[in-house]
């Protein structure tokens, strides 16, 4: 049996998929092949922000899973709308890597270090507002492209041509992206999040596949005695139980705030003990007015997750969030 994985083809979905997809080989004893394919976001040019957010990435790949191209798509949670799709399910979400947001500035520069009015890329409103925010002064820039395309705007960093010529100072990317692509040597300061909240799911790797090769769960918690399918059992064993229920709660706060995955929206769920503890920025595009609050969930249950998210949501809703922040973005 060969499990086709279906993946976009930027050099950081490639090697997602492939530590991915090694992972569920390793548990599963079968073989893998990868099926690429080009989705809207990929193709098209403009700016992230005005392409709508929700789900450039990742229609096409959902179009694979049900016409049957592949068996499982990989994608950048983060990158994935709240709302499912009839017949498909997120079969695991596999440990979280570094949730982090980190400047990559020229000569190894940290924020604090940028001189008033440098230039820093992000096409993110979420990361322009937060960086707006800690330093007025900056002038902040929307760019857009993969990794290697907007590490290349910041002359001399680690891995670019030592001559190329750049137009920005910095540039802030997920930690999570670099780690994956070994290239962290460009990081000049790793944002904690209580400077800069990541987006919900960042991090994080969705697998989805087909209803039907989705392990069994029974709210939220797998059931280990069911009787299932060699690609259910190797999904089933590459999930992890603490990031699943983290993006959920991360996940139900953006939707109950109706968010698109463009909003200057930042959430970060983390377990402590026997505890889920959510924290949520609501910011307006320029910086200057945003709400942060947090809230514990008093169990670690799927519902309990989802209803932290939206308790959290209906809090910042009530702080007037929905007046400053363009959170249909
Ligand atoms: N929107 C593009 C995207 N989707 C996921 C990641 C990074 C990896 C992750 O957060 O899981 C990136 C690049 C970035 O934001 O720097």
């Amino acid at each position: 049996m060969s499990v086709r994985i279906g993946t976009r083809g930027s050099a950081l979905a490639l090697t997602q998929t492939q530590q991915t997809a090694d992972l569920l080989a390793a548990v599963g004893g079968f073989e893998t092949e990868l099926v690429r394919i080009k989705t809207e976001g990929d193709v098209r040019t403009g700016s992230l922000a005005q392409l709508g957010g929700t789900g450039v990435f990742v229609a096409a790949l959902r179009e694979a899973l049900l016409a049957d191209r592949c068996d499982v798509a990989i994608h950048s949670l983060k990158d994935l709308p709240t709302g499912g799709t009839p017949g498909l399910a997120l079969g695991a979400i596999p440990a979280r890597a570094d949730v982090r947001d980190v400047l990559c500035a020229r000569d190894g520069l940290t924020l604090a270090q940028l001189p008033a009015g440098a230039k820093v890329g992000t096409g993110s409103p979420r990361r322009a507002a937060q960086l707006r925010a800690a330093r007025p002064d900056l002038e902040v820039l929307d760019i857009r492209g993969n990794v290697d395309t907007r590490l290349g705007r910041v002359p001399g960093l680690p891995g670019n041509a030592p001559e190329a010529p750049g137009d920005l100072d910095a540039v802030v990317l997920a930690a999570a992206g670099l780690t994956r692509l070994g290239r962290t040597d460009v990081v000049s300061e790793y944002f904690e999040p209580d400077v800069m909240l990541p987006a919900p799911g960042q991090g994080a790797l969705a697998v989805e596949c087909r209803f039907e090769d989705a392990p069994v769960r029974e709210n939220g918690v797998l059931v280990p005695d069911a009787v299932q399918g060699v690609l259910a059992q190797a999904l089933a064993a590459i999930d992890d139980a603490d990031t699943r229920l983290a993006v959920s709660a991360e996940r139900a706060l953006l939707a109950r705030l109706e968010a698109g995955c463009a909003a200057p929206v930042g959430a970060l769920a983390r377990r402590k003990g026997s505890l889920l503890y959510l924290d949520a920025v609501v910011c307006s595009p320029d910086g200057r007015q945003s709400v942060r609050l947090n809230k514990a969930s008093d169990g670690l249950t799927d519902v309990g997750a989802h209803l932290l998210g939206i308790e959290l949501a209906e809090e910042l809703l009530e702080r007037g969030v929905a007046d400053f922040a363009e959170l249909g973005a």
